[in-house]
């Protein structure tokens, strides 16, 4: 089955207080299909006269907002998560284009979990309960969570309607207006979402604004009239973020790039079994998502005694992964999303080879027919080499997986923790003490273990080291969103204090 392009209208506009708002300066950029490189529609290139309307409206909005009821909040929430649903394909369709995802991911992955992180902080914010101490029999302190007020996302193109649905529902939820702007490589998913529940938040509570980073971006991370500033995105990127807020001393969150083992031990080939068939699915996952994924298990570590069977095995996996129209269902890898991704991937193929890398399978672009031909498509790649390479150290966001092998555990942790990042890993075993001490032991916010690319909603993600701070999913993350009120309360008649 396969399904095509979506049709779009020739352009689109911010979205402010409840409306569609041509940009001031009457600016727009053309948004293009890395799956066919064909234009998609053109996109407000808002400036900070744009930015300041939003952060306006959203500032007028937040009073009422912050004191309306859990009930009242969780219900538009679930209001939103409805209709995603019931627009599934169409969400799905707008993504596959705009990203050149496959549309087997976004039907099964990105859209419904968006779905349920609607749902899920919905139903958290219900099931809050806050907390009261009697510090003596006369005084009592109660902590309040209050909303910051106005915040301020700025989101990345990989999973785009997936990253503002782990950012927006938590901020609602607790009570906070947003300001959103998606990435503007990807900025249709964004827009579809506002056209679909325009009327379901009151006017100001949500405002999306679409441009580039330093014209869009900065202006909204500076802003002296937002309270906090949540950011997913590249490292250095990050660091720019947090120097702009830092002036107004506002809060930030960030999630950052990473590099992430995903390491075998031996035990996966005692038997020929499923699990060995999983851990070889697993070990194939960095090609997945055109391997655009913060967590993409782009270094595989195997134990020396099993590599060359092991790696038969996945080298023959990885050559039979289908790469073709992302339109198409049966479709698991797809294009990259944009040119200028197409070209880094292939300069770091370059860099490999120097630093002599040996190549496995792919490492070459792949040349798909007909309008394909103008897209940005990147065989799966797999890269021997050691963990000193440049292509082992830096983020190359592609279906890229540099392979290494290791003796023992110590040497295996030695070289998963050797990296700047700490964002995810992977662990292989059939052994009951590995399987506990070596995630205990890595640097790492999430550390799958036999298993990889699972993000349930409830449970805490995000990264160490130089992969970022604070956490996304889980209801823990509602904390960032918020702010602590102590009330103590005398009801002594005659003492001023409890001491
Ligand atoms: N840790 C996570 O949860 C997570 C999730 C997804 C992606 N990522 C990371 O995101 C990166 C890929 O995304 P990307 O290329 O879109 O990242 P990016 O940092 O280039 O852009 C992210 C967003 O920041 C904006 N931006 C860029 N420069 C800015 C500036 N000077 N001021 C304000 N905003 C600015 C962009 O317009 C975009 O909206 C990878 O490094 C990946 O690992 C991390
Ligand atoms: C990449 C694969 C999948 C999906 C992974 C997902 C949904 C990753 C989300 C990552 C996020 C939100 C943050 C970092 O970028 C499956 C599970 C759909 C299939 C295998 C490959």
């Amino acid at each position: 089955m396969s399904y095509s392009k979506p049709k779009f209208k020739e352009k689109y506009s911010n979205f402010i207080n409840g409306k569609f708002v041509a940009p001031i300066g009457g600016e727009y950029f053309e948004n293009t299909s890395p799956i066919d490189n064909s234009l998609i529609a053109k996109y407000p290139r808002s400036q900070k006269e744009d930015v300041e309307l939003a952060v306006d409206a959203a500032n007028a909005a937040k009073e009422a907002w912050g004191n309306t009821s859990a009930t009242e909040r969780a219900k538009l929430l679930n209001k939103v998560a409805d209709i995603i649903e019931a627009n599934l394909e169409e969400f799905a369709l707008v993504e596959t284009c705009d990203n050149g995802k496959p549309i087997r991911e976004t039907l099964n992955a990105d859209i419904p979990l968006c779905v349920d992180h609607w749902r899920y902080f919905a139903a958290c914010i219900r099931a809050e309960e806050g907390s009261a101490t009697e510090l003596d029999e006369m005084t009592l302190s109660m902590n309040i969570k209050e909303p910051l007020g106005v915040v301020g996302q700025i989101i990345p193109w990989n999973f785009p309607l997936l990253m503002l649905s782990w950012k927006m529902p938590p901020a609602l939820a607790t009570g906070n207006c947003v300001v959103l702007k998606p990435a503007e490589q990807t900025p249709s998913s964004a827009t579809l979402l506002m056209e679909k529940i325009a009327d379901v938040f009151p006017p100001g509570v949500v405002n999306i604004i679409h441009g580039f980073g330093p014209e869009a971006g900065k202006p909204l991370a500076s802003s002296s009239k937002v309270d906090k500033v949540a950011f997913t995105g590249e490292t250095t990127t990050g660091q720019l973020i947090m120097q702009y807020a830092s002036k107004n001393l506002n809060p930030v969150t960030m999630e950052l790039g990473g590099k992430s083992p995903n390491i075998f031990f031996n035990s996966v080939m005692d038997h020929d079994d499923a699990f060995l068939d999983k851990a070889i699915e697993g070990a194939v996952l960095f090609a997945f998502n055109q391997g655009e994924v913060c967590t993409c298990p782009s270094r595989i570590l195997v134990q020396e005694d099993i590599y060359d069977k092991f790696m038969e095995r996945v080298i023959a996996r990885t050559n039979g992964i289908i790469q073709d129209n992302p339109y198409d269902i049966n479709t698991m890898v797809g294009a990259q999303a944009s040119n200028d991704q197409y070209e880094k991937i292939q300069s770091y193929f370059k860099i490999g080879k120097e630093e002599g890398a040996k190549v496995l399978a792919g490492g070459e672009a792949n040349k798909l027919s007909g309008n394909l031909a103008n897209g940005f498509y990147i065989k799966p790649t797999l890269l021997e080499g050691h963990n000193k390479m440049r292509v082992f150290q830096e983020e190359i966001f592609g279906p890229v997986a540099c392979v290494t092998k290791f003796k023992d555990e110590a040497e295996a942790l030695e070289i998963a923790n050797d990296t700047l990042y700490g964002l995810g890993a992977g662990v292989w075993t059939r052994d009951a003490h590995q399987l506990y001490q070596i995630p205990r032991a890595i640097k790492a916010g999430r550390v799958w273990v036999n298993c990889y690319h699972a993000y349930p909603a409830h449970a805490p993600f995000g990264g160490y080291k130089k992969s970022g701070f604070g956490r996304e999913n889980h209801l823990m993350m509602m904390n960032h969103y918020r702010q602590t009120k102590n009330m103590l309360i005398s009801y002594d008649k005659n003492k001023l204090g409890f001491f």
